[in-house]
């Protein structure tokens, strides 16, 4: 989707025709974009660069403190150029059929398109002009990559003297080829809608009806490149293809069997007809493939070798009847209403609506929660989801909450952070306040205490203020307000002493890069905050103005919870 966005935006092109390493200004003023847009094209470009599609570099030509873009790979982006994939990729961010991925699995439709559609995808190009034009114009892109090295093709055209290129599309291909070979009588076969209005030449006809290795490897930095901006253009598959082994129960039904499951055996437990026995192995191959689930060879009752499942450490996170269980955010996460507003960003970049949210949604996140109860819940059960992962490591916090009687968890969702601490350290009195939407049935216990109410206006008091994942949503501004309550209210505690604890990403920290690709989540985690809210992922010296502007004096950093560091901040 970023990608898709940096194309609609036009930035490979502008960088192009810069000719030399672009400044952010520079870049901000080519797309004539307002100044209030660059945080977020600076953003967007920070993970452009770290996925490898732009790369900085700090020239003499440019300011001391600047840095300057310029292309990689995303040379195959550029619009006045060919080979040029930019169709390809725009066309290809269309995610409604993988959201219907389950369901299809679940129903009778022939194809998940279909589900999500209500037509078989032919038809619903032959039914829509707009998107047969997408998918023509994208899948003539691709052929152009292959153009460049027809030509080098002598001995698989030479000798002959006809050609029918089937499914040829709008002619790419095959022109291409009489281009390098002018004796041959070429035909593009294709459906009807396709060709319809396709001129026929003196030897290129069109027809509607209802060793290659040797030259991949001469052409194989294109490739390469090729398939670098395809991994990343359809990315969102990985999220949609978990999720729906989530709906399906997957790995619920083979941690159930208590032994590897072969396929026959996990089709028939997850009670699927065998017609989908196949579409099965090819979703569990891409699973395995991505780390989800190992296969143990075995031998079965008649000693023949099989393949089968067995869960790994990552889809043993995703047990619905164990502790921590992320099922419910990787759900969120696939949900219409979180994925649909990063198709927005492009659209937001050139609007003047507050958020992609916003412009995909028509209200922000929270008002929109608050409107609607089935996502409201669906999001809330995503963020206890994630906080079961840290009361794992609670008890550990010996040092952060031992010497504190009282704490409040301000947008404490459902509270399974703040029962986690207590039953950690039961003598603690504990204060949830969260909106009042997301608090209303929560039942109060002998010390945990559900508030209703708006951190902007009050913060109960106490000895510790904690904030999980909730200050990354929030402006530097709006940060330094809710700090600046933090101080009234630990002020107003008659100790007198106490301290803000946040847990919350630290960006470039030497020591997390590159382990488990942490740095990737970290500046996807970033791009996420421009596409719901209006907070950021925060760098140590990001986090120290604030802290200063707020009035708090010193602050300690614990990297505590994987991606997310514990900071503690005293008045
Ligand atoms: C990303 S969630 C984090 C929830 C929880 N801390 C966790 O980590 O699971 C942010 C929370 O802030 C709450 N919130 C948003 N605006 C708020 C406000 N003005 N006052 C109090 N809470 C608010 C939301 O309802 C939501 O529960
Ligand atoms: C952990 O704290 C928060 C996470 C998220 C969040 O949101 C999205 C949204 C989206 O459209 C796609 C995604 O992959 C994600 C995430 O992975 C993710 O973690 C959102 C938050 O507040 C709104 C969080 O505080």
């Amino acid at each position: 989707m970023v990608l898709g966005c940096a194309i609609q935006l036009g930035i490979p092109d502008v960088i192009h025709s810069h000719k030399q390493p672009m400044t952010l200004s520079q870049l901000v003023s080519e797309l004539k974009l307002p100044p209030a847009k660059s945080d977020a094209i600076h953003r967007l470009m920070r993970l452009l660069v770290y996925s490898g599609f732009f790369a900085t570099t700090n020239t003499i030509l440019l300011d001391e403190n600047q840095q300057g873009y310029y292309l990689t790979p995303s040379k195959l982006l550029l619009k006045s150029e060919i080979p040029n994939l930019s169709p390809y990729v725009r066309a290809i961010v269309s995610v409604n059929p993988w959201q219907s991925l389950g369901d299809w699995f679940l129903g009778n439709e022939t194809t998940p398109f279909e589900t999500a559609h209500g037509a078989p995808m032919w038809e619903f190009f032959h039914q829509n002009l707009r998107f047969n034009n997408v998918f023509n114009e994208a899948m003539a892109s691709d052929s152009q990559i292959m153009c460049l090295v027809v030509k080098d093709c002598k001995e698989v055209f030479l000798d002959m003297d006809s050609l029918v290129d089937v499914g040829g599309g709008t002619e790419i291909i095959a022109n291409t080829i009489l281009a390098a070979f002018p004796h041959l009588k070429c035909t593009v076969l294709d459906l009807p809608h396709v060709v319809a209005n396709m001129p026929d030449t003196q030897n290129l006809k069109y027809v509607g009806e209802k060793d290659i290795s040797e030259i991949l490897q001469m052409a194989s930095e294109m490739f390469q490149a090729q398939a670098h901006i395809y991994k990343h253009a359809l990315s969102y598959a990985n999220c949609m293809v978990l999720s729906c082994a989530i709906q399906l129960g997957i790995p619920d039904v083979i941690h159930s069997h208590k032994q590897p499951m072969t396929l026959s055996q996990l089709v028939s437990q997850l009670k699927l007809p065998p017609a989908k026995s196949d579409a099965i192995y090819r979703v569990m191959r891409l699973l395995v493939y991505s780390g989800f689930f190992a296969t143990r060879e075995f031998l079965d009752e008649n000693s023949e070798s099989q393949q089968a499942y067995v869960l790994t450490p990552s889809s043993k996170l995703l047990l619905k009847s164990e502790i921590p269980n992320l099922s419910p955010f990787v759900r969120a996460m696939a949900d219409p209403v979180m994925v649909n507003p990063w198709q927005s960003l492009g659209d937001w970049i050139l609007g003047n609506e507050t958020t992609p949210f916003e412009t995909a949604h028509g209200a922000p996140m929270w008002q929109f929660c608050d409107q609607n109860p089935r996502f409201n819940n669906v999001f809330n059960e995503a963020m206890a989801s994630d906080s079961q992962m840290m009361c794992l490591v609670a008890k550990d916090c010996k040092q952060v909450f031992q010497d504190m009687n009282s704490l409040v968890d301000v947008g404490g969702g459902t509270g399974v952070i703040a029962k986690a601490i207590l039953a950690a350290f039961p003598h603690l009195k504990c204060t949830v306040l969260d909106l009042p939407q997301v608090v209303a049935n929560m039942p109060d216990t002998d010390n945990l205490k559900y508030v209703g109410g708006d951190m902007f206006h009050s913060i109960p008091s106490a000895d510790a203020i904690l904030f999980k994942h909730v200050m990354h949503n929030w402006s530097d501004e709006d940060c330094v307000k809710i700090l600046k309550k933090c101080r009234e209210a630990i002020k107003d505690n008659k100790k007198n002493e106490g301290k803000v604890v946040i847990i919350d990403i630290v960006l470039d920290r030497d020591e997390d890069e590159d382990e488990a690709n942490m740095t990737e989540v970290k500046l996807i985690y970033d791009v996420a905050m421009i596409v719901l809210l209006t907070g950021r992922e925060r760098t140590e010296k990001e986090w120290k103005k604030l802290f200063l502007e707020a009035g708090f004096m010193t602050y300690k950093i614990t990297p505590l919870f994987g991606i997310r560091s514990l900071i503690e901040i005293f008045p």
